[in-house]
């Protein structure tokens, strides 16, 4: 049984931990969270979460950091007919850029929110009158973003953050009903790899981390 099967046995009984009906991963959180990697999009496939799953990833989705409890962000689970609307704008968008694509390119673009079965757009709903920053409003739709990565990780699924250039597109905002004043943080695509991903290189510790016993101060005439 993989790690994103339905369990057959009522909840509490399978091996591994349950949530109902949905198995769990049993890694250990820090493992999930020290090992997960992307998968691109075109490498992910069926099967895709059920509503169960997807509910479960979505709730643990906006469990995130939220300075003045404002939810600045706006999440759509696009269906199947919802994709394949929205391929058929970035063909169009695609082909008002860029006349002479070829066939390959047209279908690309066609397909390209179908790549996996499930497809999350996570777009910001910011509060500018808030006395929160801006900024820190945007950093928690990043988070959501990220939380979405990691729940499906923990649910077994394979997963990946896009924006590609339809997230900066304001027809696909306005046909997606994202003011154009807002922004379209993450399309997050998940579904089951097709291979698993090999690692990627990430930095030393030591290259990002600092321990200073006292403040690096920069005298202001040497920046
Ligand atoms: C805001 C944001 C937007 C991204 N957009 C793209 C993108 O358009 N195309 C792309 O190839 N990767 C994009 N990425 C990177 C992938 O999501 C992913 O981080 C990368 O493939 C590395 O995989 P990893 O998560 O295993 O480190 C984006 C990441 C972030 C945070």
């Amino acid at each position: 049984m993989s790690a994103h099967d339905i369990a057959e046995d009522p909840p509490g009984t399978a091996d591994g931990l349950t949530r109902g009906r949905i198995v769990i991963t049993e890694q250990p959180a820090i493992d999930v969270l020290r090992t997960r990697r992307s998968v691109v999009a075109n490498m992910i496939g069926a099967p895709g979460p059920d509503q169960d799953q997807l509910e479960l990833i979505l709730s643990a989705g906006i469990r995130v950091p939220d300075h003045g409890k404002i939810g600045p962000w706006r999440l759509q689970v696009l269906g199947k007919t919802a994709q394949a609307m929205l391929g058929e704008i970035l063909v169009s968008e695609f082909l008002a850029k860029f006349p002479d694509a070829n066939e390959k390119q047209v279908a690309f673009e066609r397909n390209r929110p179908q790549r996996a079965p499930s497809l999350i757009v996570v777009s910001s709903r910011l509060n500018r009158q808030h006395k929160v920053p801006e900024v820190e409003q945007l950093l928690s739709c990043g988070a959501v973003c990220t939380n979405l990565l990691n729940a499906s990780a923990c649910l077994g699924f394979a997963a990946q953050w896009l924006t590609e250039w339809p997230a900066y597109n304001e027809t696909v905002k306005a046909a997606l009903g994202v003011p154009a004043d807002q922004h379209i943080v993450g399309l997050i695509y998940i579904g089951t790899a097709a291979e698993a991903p090999g690692e990627r290189g990430r930095p030393d510790l030591e290259a990002v981390v600092d321990y200073p016993d006292v403040l690096p101060v920069v005298d202001a005439g040497q920046t």
